[in-house]
């Protein structure tokens, strides 16, 4: 997909909501497992209620590779669904791959070829020649981890190596790379304090924003620290939206959550025009 399609849905929409697939069976209603496939008939009525308002679809694989051969089917269905009926909403496989170059070009072959998915996200650990095959692929764009959400981001990302923190070397280093215009980084919502640091070295890529809703962190300072003119941004929440109800209403209460998240970030993206 080319980014131009993704800034024009940001328009359009007023959103720059990311919806996570999460799919997880011990917590989809009760009546839709007595359907055919309950993984898909779930994301399709998720995907039904909230592609108004969303700009991208994140299914994390760990979701559907729980189930082996079944779940991977289920991912295939949703990602079909998506690019048959929403081909201008940006899709992104989380698998956060990486690993010898030979391995991660077949590791880019299986998300961007085979699935058809617009981007995959990846872990930077083993450095240049794992994440270049990825970037190889044209219309396609890599989302790398830089400074992630969780309390183990401080483990090694925020450690200094030299005079820097490991992170942003790795933002720094990545901009030397082959294709690396598409490239786009995470950064957690909860980690949203180190964002006006991080758009220095960075200054207008887009960044994948998760850690709003279940995990805390506040969508108002990943805006203020975050932004840039066009947004560049794609602010993720999986859990706060696809179980906002484990009833039969649960489609419609995730629409409801979706609106509450679009209409925040309106206000905040008309104060950017
Ligand atoms: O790459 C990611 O998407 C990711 C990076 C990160 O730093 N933190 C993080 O939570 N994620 C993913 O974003 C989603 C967050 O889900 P919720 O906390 O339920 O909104 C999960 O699929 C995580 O795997």
């Amino acid at each position: 997909m080319d980014a131009n399609i993704l800034f024009e849905q940001i328009k359009k929409k007023q959103s720059v909501l990311c919806v996570g697939l999460d799919t997880d069976l011990e917590k989809v209603p009760q009546h839709l497992l007595l359907e055919e496939d309950p993984i898909f008939a779930f994301n399709k009525a998720i995907i039904d209620a909230t592609h108004h308002v969303t700009v991208a679809y994140k299914p994390n694989t760990a979701f559907y590779e729980a189930y082996g051969i079944k779940g991977w089917q289920s991912l295939k269905k949703t990602i079909n669904y998506l690019n048959d009926n929403h081909p201008d909403i940006f899709t992104i496989a989380d698998a956060k791959r990486g690993d010898i170059g030979n391995t991660s070009s077949r590791y880019a072959k299986a998300f961007f070829e085979d699935l058809g998915f617009d981007s995959v996200t990846t872990a930077p650990y083993m450095g240049k020649d794992s994440i270049e095959p990825f970037l190889a692929f044209e219309g396609k764009f890599t989302i790398m981890l830089a400074l992630t959400s969780n309390p183990g981001a401080f483990d090694f990302q925020t450690q200094k190596v030299g005079a820097a923190e490991l992170y942003k070397k790795v933002l720094e280093t990545s901009k030397s790379w082959e294709n690396s215009e598409r490239l786009m980084y995470v950064v957690g919502a909860t980690k949203a304090e180190y964002l006006a640091e991080i758009r220095q070295i960075i200054p207008k890529a887009f960044l994948l924003v998760p850690g709003v809703g279940a995990q805390g962190g506040s969508m108002d300072d990943v805006f203020k620290y975050g932004a840039t003119e066009t947004a560049g941004l794609l602010i993720n929440s999986s859990r706060g939206i696809i179980y906002a109800s484990a009833e039969k209403d649960f489609a419609e209460a995730a629409a409801a959550e979706a609106e509450k998240l679009q209409r925040q970030m309106a206000v905040h993206l008309k104060q950017l025009n």
